[in-house]
This record gives C-alpha cells, sequence and structure tokens, in this order.
C-alpha cells in the first residue's frame, strides 16, 4: 500500500448505502467461445459518489472494456449487478454516455458537427430550442463552436474526440464514461484533452469513469485511481490522489507527490502483470 496515504487500500472502496451513484457489486463477467470459457472480470466491487472523476488502469487485458461494457450496460454480468442510482442496470440507461476510443468510427461523417452533437438529443425527444442551446454549450465548453458546420472529416483527430466529447457532454449525462478516448491522438492534443476534460468534470459537475492504460494521465486526472489485477480480475488497490484541485500539465507533473503516486501506480501495475494478486480482495467503506 501507499506509505502516508491512509486512503489507500486493497479492494474497493464502497459508500454507505444511498451514498453511491454508481456501484459496481461482485461483478464477473466469463466469455463463452468456441475454444472454451474466458473469465474477464472474477470479482470486481467498488463504488463511484455523485460528481466523482475515477480513473481505472490495469494491465492489457485486464479486462478494462469488459467491465466498461458492463458498467454501460451494452454487455450482460455473468453474476454480480451494476447499480446506477439504486436501479439495476439492464441495458443502456438514459442517463449515462460513453466515448470510446475509435472517434473515427463514433461519428457519423454524413452529419455536420453540431448534427452529430445533436443527435443523442433529438432521439430522446429533446424540444428543437433546447437542443440548439445545449449544442451550442457543449460546442462551446470544448473550444469548438467556431466549425458547428463543418464535417468530421474536415477536422482533425482531436478535434474529432472534441466532437464526441461534446455529444457525450450536450447530453448532460450523470454518468460519463470513457473508455481510453485519447489514446489514438498525439501528445500535445491529449495534453489538451485531458484539461478540457477536468474543466468539463469541473463546470458541469458530471460523475466521470475514465479507463485509461497511461498511469501519469490516471493520475493527472483522477481524484482517485483504481488498480485492476490482471485477468481474471479484481481490484488490486483503489487510492485516493491527494494532488491539488487545480492541475496543471507542468506544475502538477512536476511535485514530488505525482512523481510519488507515479511511482506506486507502476509498481503495482508491475506486480499486477507478473500475476500478482492481492491475498483478498477485502472491500473498504468510506468513512
Ligand atoms: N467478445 C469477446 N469474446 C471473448 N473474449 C473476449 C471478448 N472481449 C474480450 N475478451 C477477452 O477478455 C479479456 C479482457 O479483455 P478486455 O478487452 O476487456 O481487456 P482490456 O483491459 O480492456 O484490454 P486492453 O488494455 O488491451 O484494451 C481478454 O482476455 C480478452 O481476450
Amino acid at each position: 500500500m501507499l506509505s502516508n496515504n491512509p486512503t489507500s487500500h486493497q479492494g474497493g472502496r464502497t459508500l454507505p448505502e444511498g451514498q453511491a451513484l454508481l456501484s459496481v457489486r461482485g461483478l464477473k463477467k466469463v466469455y463463452h467461445t468456441d475454444a472454451g470459457d474466458i473469465e474477464a472480470v472474477r470479482n470486481l466491487t467498488f463504488d463511484l459518489g455523485r460528481g466523482e472523476l475515477v480513473c481505472l488502469v490495469g494491465p492489457s487485458g485486464s479486462g478494462k472494456t469488459t467491465l466498461l461494457k458492463c458498467i454501460a450496460g451494452l454487455l450482460g454480468t455473468t453474476a454480480g449487478e451494476v447499480l446506477l442510482d439504486g436501479q439495476k442496470v439492464t441495458g443502456p440507461p438514459k442517463k449515462m454516455a460513453v466515448v470510446f476510443q475509435e472517434y473515427g468510427r463514433s461519428l457519423f461523417p454524413w452529419l455536420r458537427v453540431a448534427e452529430n452533437v445533436e443527435l443523442p438529443l433529438k432521439n430522446a425527444g429533446v424540444p428543437k430550442e433546447e437542443r440548439k442551446r445545449l449544442v451550442a454549450e457543449a460546442l462551446e465548453a470544448v473550444g469548438l463552436a467556431h466549425v458547428p458546420k463543418s464535417y468530421p472529416w474536415q477536422l482533425s483527430g482531436g478535434m474529432q474526440q472534441r466532437v464526441a466529447i461534446a455529444r457525450a457532454v450536450a447530453y448532460q449525462p450523470e454518468v460519463l464514461l470513457m473508455d481510453e478516448p485519447f489514446a489514438a491522438v498525439d501528445a500535445q492534443t491529449r495534453a489538451d484533452l485531458e484539461d478540457l476534460i477536468r474543466s468539463v468534470w469541473k463546470k458541469l459537475g458530471v460523475t466521470v469513469l475514465f479507463v485509461t492504460h497511461d498511469i501519469d494521465e490516471s493520475i493527472y486526472l483522477g481524484e482517485r485511481v483504481i488498480i485492476l489485477s490482471s485477468s481474471p480480475t479484481i481490484v488490486q488497490e483503489d487510492i485516493v490522489i491527494d494532488l491539488p484541485a487545480e492541475r496543471d500539465q507542468l506544475e502538477t507533473r512536476s511535485l514530488p507527490r505525482f512523481t510519488e503516486l507515479r511511482h506506486h501506480v507502476y509498481a503495482e501495475i508491475q506486480k499486477a502483470k507478473q500475476g500478482h494478486r492481492p491475498e483478498e480482495a477485502i472491500t473498504m467503506t468510506a468513512k
């Protein structure tokens, strides 16, 4: 466990009853394939409180995407459950939005930027005037207010991912799930998008679960980092990131505490890769 950090513990952190917005309880996922069963996720339990920004890291193949799909209601669970505001998730919940890595595939090339952002609102039956306002606000929030009429293919990769983020934000979800959303953009754009996510999170108070395999990114972005073990997956550790709320790409990353957290998470991931698993994944309840 992390030295001088009493809020780091094995197993996922849970909240007292009624306080969690999103609860993952004993989640297990086994894929049945022609080649046999693959137990991708063994037993995951953790909670997200309303308005938290939590990053999830783990070795490649540890079931991050599987977990996110189960949370999003896109994939059924083998055992356990996901609860949103106390309600069991059995299909894609209205109040959840997902941003995937492949922005190129998630945007409709024949629709303009504003139309792409507007589409889920249209499908949800939001009145036209309100749609216009929400689209304008979301494009403003991601710095794309100047290109509403462009087509996605006329924009850079980073701008296209901003459109995908604007679309998720305009929908006003309670929970925003992000699956390695910046993996396909260059380093500078990635840094800008990280800052964008923190600013959108602060402004809108949305609850964010952000999956990444970039350790630095998880620490820079998160208020909490959940480390997954290697497959079959359990929560290896759940750490509070006690860095100042105002994050800055240069200053925050130069802080001794950032380095300390980075070393710790790196060492945990290395252990996970080598097959280390906590003796028992004790689930802790936050005080
Ligand atoms: N549709 C599927 N059918 C069968 N097995 C699958 C399927 N999807 C994922 N798996 C297996 O489940 C395990 C977890 O995969 P998953 O993609 O969830 O991990 P991940 O942590 O997101 O990986 P990465 O970091 O490489 O993206 C892997 O062993 C993978 O091969």
